[in-house]
């Protein structure tokens, strides 16, 4: 079921890089317990506004952001810092970015830093997070060697693992399978329509089927603006927006 209050609450989000406008007065709600997708060109601005969501823009110079952005009712700017905001927002990126450490303490390493120090628990949310992301029975009997050492769509598992054992809220996913062969690919999505019970899950795809496949709604960007927000079944079936039309049906981009 959906909550009625969104999850995020975006409202005429701004985003310059030095002087480039890179993000255009954004207004967007994202709902709770849903996959929204995010579509359109390379360039457009897609990781850049996924990025605000967790203020991993913060660290990039030269940027400045105006507007508003709450999660659950909170200004992310202002109610909250940086640390915090990322441990209720997750990100998966899309090259998997695997610790150089083993299996189990990939998984460990953020509920560490949070204090959880006894070996009993880290074993549960190590043994939890790993069922949850589908790759425990994989994994279960080399939890001590070297996640270096496993497949592409296995770290891309791992990670998605690694960010659900910190218990966030939501779970942005940066073109989470276009480093991955289908058949990996078709485990995320499986995953990311299995998890959006529990979270809240944002992804940007340059795959459309991926897109009409698992998300709830689809926002099209174009050049740093929100050119369509929709349902994703009436977006890709009934486009509003001609320029969202010539996008999907593959005429440009
Ligand atoms: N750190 C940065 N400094 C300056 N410009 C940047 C920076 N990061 C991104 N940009 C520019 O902002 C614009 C939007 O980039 P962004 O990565 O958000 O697009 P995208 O839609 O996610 O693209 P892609 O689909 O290729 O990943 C691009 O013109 C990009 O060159």
């Amino acid at each position: 079921m959906t909550d009625m209050k969104p999850k995020f609450d975006i409202e005429k989000l701004n985003l310059h890089y030095g002087s480039f406008h890179a993000l255009k007065d954004i207004n967007m709600q994202i709902s709770a317990h849903e996959i929204t997708a995010f579509i359109g060109p390379s360039g457009c601005g897609k990781s850049t506004f996924l990025k605000t969501l967790n203020r991993m823009n913060d660290l990039v110079e030269n940027v400045k952001i105006d507007g508003k952005v709450e999660l659950d009712g909170q200004n992310i700017f202002k109610d909250m810092d940086a640390i915090t905001l990322r441990h209720k927002v997750g990100m998966v990126f899309q090259q998997p970015n695997p610790f150089p450490k083993s299996i189990y303490d990939n998984i460990a390493y953020g509920p560490r830093i949070f204090g959880i120090t006894r070996k009993a628990d880290l074993d549960e949310i190590v043994e939890k997070s790993l069922r949850q992301a589908a790759i425990w029975d994989e994994l279960k009997d080399r939890l001590n060697k070297s996640a270096l050492g496993l497949s592409g769509g296995q770290q891309q598992r791992l990670c998605i693992a690694r960010t659900l054992a910190v218990e966030p809220e939501v779970i942005l996913m940066d073109e989470p399978t276009s480093a991955l062969d289908p058949i990996s690919t078709s485990k995320i999505e499986d995953l990311a329509m299995e998890l959006k019970d529990k979270y809240t899950i944002v992804i940007v795809t340059h795959n459309m089927q991926q897109a009409a496949r698992i998300s709830d709604k689809t926002a099209f960007f174009l050049l740093g603006e929100v050119v369509e927000y929709n349902n994703t079944s009436d977006l890709f079936a009934n486009p509003g927006d001609e320029r969202t039309e010539s996008y999907i049906t593959g005429r440009f981009g």
